[in-house]
Order: structure tokens, then sequence, then C-alpha cells
């Protein structure tokens, strides 16, 4: 039960001399991680030797090894390298190495992934391209520049860029006569083996609950007909209030994954700060942390924190109905990795059982990345399968693609479903995606240690003492997705289902992720100068964390920088979020900006004047967002922006970054900062002007 006896036969790449590729990456949150993977499997079509991992995994040296190297990397932070590139890109940076031509031999390519409203767009891949040329590099293949913001996001200019390597490489580095690049129909052989290991009687812990789908495999009448469905389903929309009954309360089980460097903590406040009427959901989550020690466990502005959702039981057991694997479920397993291609974020537990990944490891809820849909067409017997998922894959054409899967959101449970034939085995769990940690940008600043008092019986002489531990307290606020498609069911985000049912008193492993922000806390001036903060929705958290680093270290609260908030929600009664705590910092002026709070005291002919202009291309003509208001109180900008200010803006990527920067700019030469538009362009990037701090999710 659960054997390949469906795959199709796995192909085997030839080994050749001298043809081999390193492909390295840096990665946040892994979609370079999961470019890379892929450009891996094509390379390995085309017989090359391959080795893929982290900057981090390989050395200098490794370099030379390697007739070619891919780089894929995204940029985080503000124009920064990811942080598992620290140690390669510390290397390739010493100054001993200039003029040395160390890499002389090395050919390479690099692909980057931004978003273009980050003002440092793909500065992280520019940054390593140019140092690469700079030490004798040479590059047999143009550098790729994907934008997050583009209409099919990464995929715009990743696509073209894949299929033009793919051509560059086979013409480059052409395969000898009677040898043919492995077909795309053909499997690759895994990179790991999963065994089977003799349960120790861990049966008893079994979920069986009930409802389990049992999958039936339709007649080719009523798949043509669900795929024909499939073509007509619309994007999704984000839907109003959750009051839909959908949500399975059968909680995850709350076992605790052993992640390196992480946090036992305890949940102690999960509490909805938006009306129950409110279109949308939003948390404000605290953790507890105890610890006879700081152990590094700090909060400041900018840190983020990190959750491990889990996937629910209900679903689990779909899964495993599904893939046929209820007989091998409650079985242990065991991973034998070829060296190097453990994935990231892969955290095992002891004596964990089919079930248990399943639970805590992989993410059945993502929606499927293309390489996905095209594992599946292995593992399906049905021809008319088979082919829909090869006209789903076609790379030339993806909006078949989007519409089935991105823009309703389907995930990969779904699809499964849609494609019942299609039977994984269990070998092949590796294949699903991983489940990453979520981020959250932490709402709370300052020391959050606050000391307790626990009481603790000492055994040994029957004596009661008491020891003081540290506690900390980790803040969220965590708006939660929830969307509506006319698929069947509305559906909502791992991370999210997770958090609306995350019960007070659970116990979770928590990870705090280093500041992003570029200043220094230790900076005495970090106080006392003036500081311009933009934020909309829930980007207000890590704006409340720098308030409370300022004023808890500032001893003179009166001495506090003069400081600026505008801020964007919707209602002033439903999301103006922590509007109670605003009046009792000093020295703050907040200027809200309430979008939907409407002033319906407007003319006819104004309306018309601003619907001309909407037309126009000026979005925001008319409404109140906080590019408006800072235009307003330009002047108030002006007189901060003289002081070298500290200049934070967080909330929702997309126009908001660009209008802000916009609007910052038109402030700067209102109030006669700068000369004109031109002057007030490079302006925000100089230091000796001001700390530019964006964080845009
Ligand atoms: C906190 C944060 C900071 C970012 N900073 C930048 C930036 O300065 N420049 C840029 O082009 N993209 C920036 N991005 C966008 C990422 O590079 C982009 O989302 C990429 O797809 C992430 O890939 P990864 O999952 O491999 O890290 C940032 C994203 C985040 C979440």
């Amino acid at each position: 039960m659960g054997e390949p006896v469906l795959a199709a036969s796995v192909a085997k790449s030839t080994t050749m001399e001298g043809r081999n590729l390193i492909l390295l990456y840096g990665s946040e949150t892994g979609n370079s991680e999961e470019i890379a993977m892929e450009l891996a499997k094509m390379a390995e079509r085309l017989h090359f030797n391959t080795v893929v991992g982290e900057m981090d995994d390989f050395k200098l040296t490794d370099l030379l090894r390697y007739s070619l190297a891919i780089f894929v990397t995204s940029t985080t932070g503000q124009g920064d390298m990811p942080k598992n590139t620290t140690t390669l890109w510390k290397s390739l940076r010493r100054t001993k190495l200039n003029n040395t031509n160390c890499l002389a031999p090395v050919k390479f390519s690099i692909f980057g992934l931004g978003d273009s409203s980050y003002p440092k767009f793909n500065w992280a891949a520019r940054k390593l391209r140019v140092r690469l040329l700079q030490l004798g590099a040479s590059e047999f293949f143009r550098p790729g520049e994907a934008d997050e913001r583009h209409e099919n996001g990464l995929d715009s200019i990743y696509l073209p860029w894949y299929q033009e390597l793919r051509e560059s490489l086979l013409s480059q580095f052409p395969l000898p006569k009677g040898i043919e690049p492995i077909p795309d129909d053909a499997p690759l052989p895994p990179k790991y083996n999963i065994r089977l290991v003799p349960s120790t009687g861990s049966l008893k812990d079994k979920i069986t609950n009930g409802e389990g789908h049992v999958s039936q495999v339709e007649d080719n009448e009523q798949l043509a007909a669900r795929f024909e469905r499939m073509s007509t389903e619309s994007e999704a929309t984000e839907a109003p209030g959750q009051k839909d009954g959908t949500d399975v309360p059968d909680f995850p089980p709350a076992k605790l994954l052993p992640i390196p460097g992480s946090f036992t903590a305890q949940v102690v406040c999960n509490k909805r700060v938006t009306p129950e009427d409110h279109w949308q959901d939003v948390r404000h989550i605290e953790f507890e942390l105890r610890s006879p020690g700081r152990n590094g466990a700090m909060s400041f502005a900018g840190q983020t924190l990190l959750i491990y959702p889990k996937n629910y039981p209900k679903d689990v057991q779909k899964l495993i109905d599904l893939m046929g694997w209820s007989e091998v479920a409650e079985q242990r397993i065991e991973i034998d990795w070829v060296k190097g291609t453990r994935p990231r974020d892969y955290h095992f537990l002891k004596d964990a059982t089919i079930r248990d990944v399943l639970t805590h490891n992989f993410d059945i809820s993502a929606v499927p990345k293309r390489t996905f849909l095209e594992f599946m067409a292995y593992h399906t017997t049905n021809p008319l399968e088979k082919e829909r998922l090869h006209e789903l894959t076609q790379r030339g054409d993806s909006d078949e693609f989007y519409d089935y899967t991105s823009r309703p959101r389907r995930t990969i449970l779904e699809v499964l479903e849609d494609f019942p034939g299609v039977k994984i085995p269990y070998t092949r769990l590796l294949e699903f995606p991983i489940i990453r940690p979520r981020e959250f940008s932490l709402c709370n600043g300052g020391d959050p240690a606050v000391n307790a008092k626990d009481l603790v019986i000492s055994n040994e002489q029957d004596t009661t003492t008491t020891t003081t531990t540290d506690v900390y307290k980790f803040e969220i606020l965590a708006a939660l997705v929830h969307y509506r498609t006319i698929i069947r069911k509305p559906r909502q985000g791992l991370c999210s289902r997770y958090l609306r049912h995350l019960p007070v008193g659970t116990t979770v492993q928590i990870g705090i992720k280093p500041p992003s922000s570029p200043f220094a806390m230790d900076d005495p001036s970090f106080y006392s100068r003036p500081l311009i903060g933009v934020a909309t929705g829930t980007g207000i958290a890590p704006f409340r964390a720098l308030l409370q680093d300022r004023c808890l270290v500032q001893e003179d609260q009166q001495k506090l920088g003069p400081t600026l908030l505008f801020f964007g929600c919707r209602n002033a009664a439903a999301d103006f979020h922590f509007q109670a705590e605003w009046g009792t910092v000093p020295n703050l002026t907040v200027y809200p900006a309430f979008s939907r709070d409407n002033d319906s005291s407007s003319t006819e002919e104004e309306e018309t004047k601003l619907a001309l202009q909407r037309a126009a291309g000026i979005y925001d003509a008319g409404k109140n967002y906080v590019q408006n208001q800072i235009r307003q109180h330009a002047a108030e900008v002006g007189e901060l922006l003289r002081q070298n200010p500290i200049i934070v803006v967080c909330g929702n990527s997309g126009r908001m970054p660009k209008s802000v920067r916009e609007a910052l700019e038109d402030a700067a030469v209102g109030s006669g900062v700068v000369a004109d538009k031109e002057e007030a362009k490079g302006w925000f990037d100089r230091k000796e002007n001001c700390v530019y701090w964006q964080e845009t999710w």
C-alpha cells in the first residue's frame, strides 16, 4: 500500500565529465529556493550533474569546482542580502580579494527576486553580480530580475528567463550525439529515500477523525465536466466577516517541532480587535516566554515573530484517504538524505509517523506551484487527467495555470480532489511543499521582560523557595486572510486559520528574527531625533514597537524627538488600532486617514471631476489616504525633514509605498526643504538627510 506502483518509470541523467552546475540561493520566505529547485531539475534533465543549496552551505572555493554556477537571490530589508547568504557574502567581500581575479574560472548567471515598490529594487542580486564580476567571474547567461508587482508576479519575468536559459544551456553546452534531454513527462529520481520503520506502539495516538473523505474515481464524463468548470472560475476576493461556519474546530495537536534557535512560549491572549461585522478579523495575540535568563529573547522594533502553523487533522485524513495511505499513516518513517538536499525549514519530529509529518511539515493547503502539477501528472494513469495537467503546466501559456491555481487560490488538497486518479506514493512525500514559518512584525518594543516570582517546591529539603524567572512578552497584530471564491468553499490561509482558533494557554514554538530596521538602538540620537511614521492597517505594529522602544529607554520622555504619525485605515470605529494609546505618548501628533468614513458633502460637479481624474489613472483622487494627509500637512513634515528624522513606512505593499514616497517628496518641495522634485528624488536615500525604513508585505 502506498508503494510507487503508479509512478512512471524514473529517468536517470547520464553522468558526464565536466558537465556540472552548482545552484546557490538566498531566500527568506522560500521563493528563491523554489526557483533554484526548479532550475536544478531543468539542469538535471539536460544531464548536468547538479548541486543545489543555500549560499551559506558553500565556501568560495566550492564555486571553482563546477563548470557553471547559478545564483538565485531575493532582496530583503532595505536592499539587503537574505540571512542565509551572510557567510558567503562576507567572504566574497573581503578586501584582500580585490584585484586578485580569483573567480576568473567561474562562469555564472544570476536571477534576482524583488519588489519594485521598494526603493532598492533587487539590490541583493545587483550587488552580488557586481562583486562576482569584480572578482573576475564571467556571465554565461544574462541576469534576470523578477518583480512581485507584475501582473503574474515573479513568473512574468522568470518563465521567459527560464526558457531562454534552457535554450542557452543546450546551445552553449550541447549534448553528445545519441543523448537527448530527459523529457518533461519522465520523473526524475528523488534525492532522498523514505523508509518505513517498525511502529513503537504509537497506534494509540492514532487520530481517528471519522469523516474521512473516501476518494472515488470518476468516470471520464464527470472528469471532463470538472475540467470545464475549472476554466470558468474567477479570482479570489477577500470575503466579508467570517460567519460561514465552514471552519474545522478540530485544532491540530500541539506537538512542538525541534526548530533550532526557537523558543517555547504560551499563548496568553488571542483577541479580535475589529468588530464582528467588520470585513477583516484582526487579532492581537500575545505570547509569553519564561526563561531564567535572557537567552537572546529581547523584542525590538523591527523584529519579526515566526509562527509555525499546522494542518488540521481533518485535512490530513482527507489527504491520506485520497492517496490511499491509510495502511501506512501510523507508521514511523526515516529519511536518508543525499548530502546537501535536505530542504530548509524541514524540522522532523522524533519518531514521526506519516500522519505526523503531514500535520506538522507539509503545506497541503498551499496553492500548488507548476512543478507540483507536473509531478502529479507522473502519478496518474488516467490519460484525461494527464492531458489536462500537461495543458495546465505549459510554460508558454501561463493564464490557464493561474486561472486554475493562484487566482481562485486553490489549495493542493483541492487540486488532488479534482484529479482523483493521482496517487502519489508516500516515498515521494517530499514533493509536497514544506510548511514555512509565517512572519509577523512585533508590535511591542522596549525590554519586554517582566520579572515574575515563581514558586518552586524543592523536593530535597521539602522546603518552599522562591526563584525569579524572567517573563518575556511578545505581541503581534495579525490580519487574518480569508478569501471567498465561486469555487465551493470560502478559504483562508493556513496560518490565518491556525491563529483564528489558537486557544489561550496553548504551548507553541516560536522563532524571533533579528530586526531589519536600519537604526542602532544604542545610538542616543535614536530617541531624540524626530520620527515620521506612515502606517496602514496592521502596518502600525512595528511603529508601535518603535514608539515603545523610544519611550521606555528615554528617561526624560519630554526629550523624545517630535513624532508625526500618518495612519491609514478604513473606519475610525473599526480599525483605528491602538488609538487609545496614542494620547499617552509625549510629543506625538497623529493624522488618521479613514478611507471609508466618507464625507458626503461633495457636490455632483466635484464628484464628476474626481471620477475623471481616477479614470485618468490618479487612483487616489479625492480619497482619504495617508499620502493625502502627508500633502495636507507638508509644512509640519518639512519641519521634521530639516532635523534628520527617522522615516518609517509600514503596511501593505502595492501602491501605498510608492504613493507615500511621492507624497513625502512633494512635502519636501512644498515646504522648501529641496528646490524641486528632481532634487527630492534622491534626497530620502541619503543618510545625512534621514533614515528611511520601509517594511511592507
Ligand atoms: C521585509 C521585506 C523587505 C523587502 N525588501 C526588499 C527590497 O529592499 N528590495 C526589493 O526589491 N524587494 C524587497 N522585498 C521583496 C522580496 O525580495 C520578494 O518578496 C521576494 O519574492 C522574496 O523571496 P524569498 O521568499 O526567496 O525571500 C522585501 C520583502 C520583505 C518581506
